[in-house]
């Protein structure tokens, strides 16, 4: 398999003068941190070598948990004069092979670092430790009557270090933006050892370059995250969900549209009926109106007064009048915001058992429509017994398309035959100036194809960066570029 091949170099890697065996190199792990926080046992490696991708079988040489930054940096100028690889591991809820270890790195994993440190009511940021979990985060805002918005369907095991070396996005983004957005500084080691704070958690600060953005969706590739304040917002009023069934794929972009020229939505989400059958399948969620429709659409809004709620009626009404909507239901209670939420957020566990071959592409919105009708044309032509399952942010521009495997197929048959539709999957997001990932990150999965989103001069800068905050490779390498 073509993405099997390119492990090859980073094999090589360990292979230097400096090298210390395995034995040696866990003899001196085990003393840069805490006893008993390195970890050898088969089962050990095969958990924190992986992520949720399961197609790189996972071979790290040892796990550790460093307690403190001064533990992370020593790890890793240890690791710069033996060159030894780092993998940096957070909830492993990835789905691009991001924290996967399949070549005898050393995984450094997060789990103990899990402390939320300071708070400022006043300056509304919270400052955590990179192995917080996004619902621990979510839930100390609420504890202090704010919001933390960053959300999706892995927020109870995602850690928010694994959050911003992805630049995380999830279902809000189409209000509150993407983790990113959320960051007001950094503690950094770098893979040179050094430790950055950066930003100083200030809202104005334009002094030249801002390092934090760089290490935001690095992948781990310039050094580790090893804390960060996160800003947080006021709590929202009166969360209320209404899903329609939709005409015809356009008629998303229509709907999103009125509803926008009058309404803040806080998401916009759009499934297909396969989709929706597999949620269906899995159990305990009911299907919102008995009217089948080819798409569905979910969108949030905080109905903040009456008014608002009647605009959203009247929304709805002139939306069936002009024939984009076939039905629609409309939350009155929180539990029944969440139950409809359960209809997209449970696709992916629903769908997971069949394997699935998983993009995550984006266009800007306008172009959403061709883009997906191109691409479901060229999969469903070339691979007729391929189930092809489309749901995602549409409200930003994001789909996630899944493909199924059909019964029977070997996973390697379905693997090979997924990377020629990735090529003409990305023939087409380059052609409509998308991108390969629009959230999960590049990881090991989409390396091969970086070059459809970005060009080749700006990949030589992106090598440049990377020579400059970790020179001896020794972070995360083969993730993202080689
Ligand atoms: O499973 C997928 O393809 C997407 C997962 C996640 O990004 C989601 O939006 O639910
Ligand atoms: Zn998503």
């Amino acid at each position: 398999m073509e993405q099997f091949s390119d492990l090859t170099a980073a094999q090589t890697f360990t292979e230097t003068e400096n090298r210390m065996n395995a034995e040696q190199i866990i003899a001196t792990l085990k003393t840069l941190v805490d006893d008993g926080k390195v970890l050898t046992d088969p089962s050990d490696l095969d958990t924190y070598g992986k992520d949720w991708t399961k197609i790189y079988p996972p071979k790290p040489m040892a796990i550790v948990f460093p307690k403190t930054t001064e533990q992370v940096q020593a790890l890793v100028k240890f690791a710069n004069e033996h060159q030894v690889a780092l993998v940096p591991s957070g909830g492993r809820t990835g789905l691009s092979a991001g924290a996967v270890a399949a070549n005898g790195e050393v995984v450094v994993a997060f789990d103990y670092m899990n402390q939320i440190i300071d708070f400022s009511a006043s300056d509304r940021t919270v400052r955590c430790q990179a192995g917080v979990i996004t619902e621990q985060l979510q839930n100390f805002a609420e504890e202090n009557g704010l919001y933390y918005p960053v959300d999706f369907a892995s927020a109870g095991s995602s850690q928010l270090g694994g959050n911003l070396s992805t630049n995380a996005g999830g279902i809000k983004v189409i209000r509150y933006g993407m983790s990113r957005d959320w960051v007001a500084g950094l503690k950094v080691v770098t893979g040179k050892g050094d430790i950055l704070e950066l930003n100083k958690d200030l809202e104005k600060n334009n002094t030249g370059y801002d390092l934090r953005h760089l290490f935001i969706g690095a992948e781990g590739t310039l050094g580790f995250i090893t804390e960060a304040t996160m800003k947080l917002s006021r709590k929202p009023d009166n969360l209320t969900v209404l899903v329609l069934g939709l005409n015809d794929l356009t008629n998303t972009m229509d709907v999103l549209q009125s509803f926008q020229k009058q309404i803040d939505l806080t998401a916009y989400e759009f499934f297909s009926h396969q989709a929706m059958q597999h949620v269906l399948a899995h159990g305990q969620v009911q299907a919102p109106f008995e009217t089948e429709a080819p798409y569905y659409a979910l969108l949030e809004f905080e109905a903040t007064s009456d008014q608002v709620m009647d605009d959203a009626m009247a929304l709805f009404e002139q939306c069936v009048e002009n024939g984009w909507v076939l039905d629609g239901v409309i939350s009155q209670s929180e539990t029944q915001a969440q139950n409809l939420w359960q209809l997209r957020e449970r696709i992916s566990e629903s769908i997971a058992p069949r394997t699935p071959y998983k993009n995550d592409i984006s266009v800007v919105v306008s172009k959403v429509p061709p883009f997906l009708t191109e691409i479901d044309a060229v999969v469903t032509e070339h691979y007729p017994d391929f189930e092809i399952i489309w749901f995602g942010h549409i409200g930003d521009g994001n789909l996630h398309l899944n493909i199924l495997k059909p019964e029977g197929m070997a996973n390697e048959d379905f693997f090979e035959k997924c990377q020629q539709v990735n090529k003409w999957v990305f023939e087409i997001v380059e052609r409509h100036q998308g991108s390969v990932s629009a959230e999960h990150g590049v990881g090991m999965t989409k390396k091969p194809y970086l070059q459809y989103t970005r060009s080749e001069t700006e990949i030589a800068y992106l090598k440049g960066i990377k020579q400059v905050f970790d020179p001896k490779g020794i972070m995360n390498p083969g993730k993202l570029f080689d």
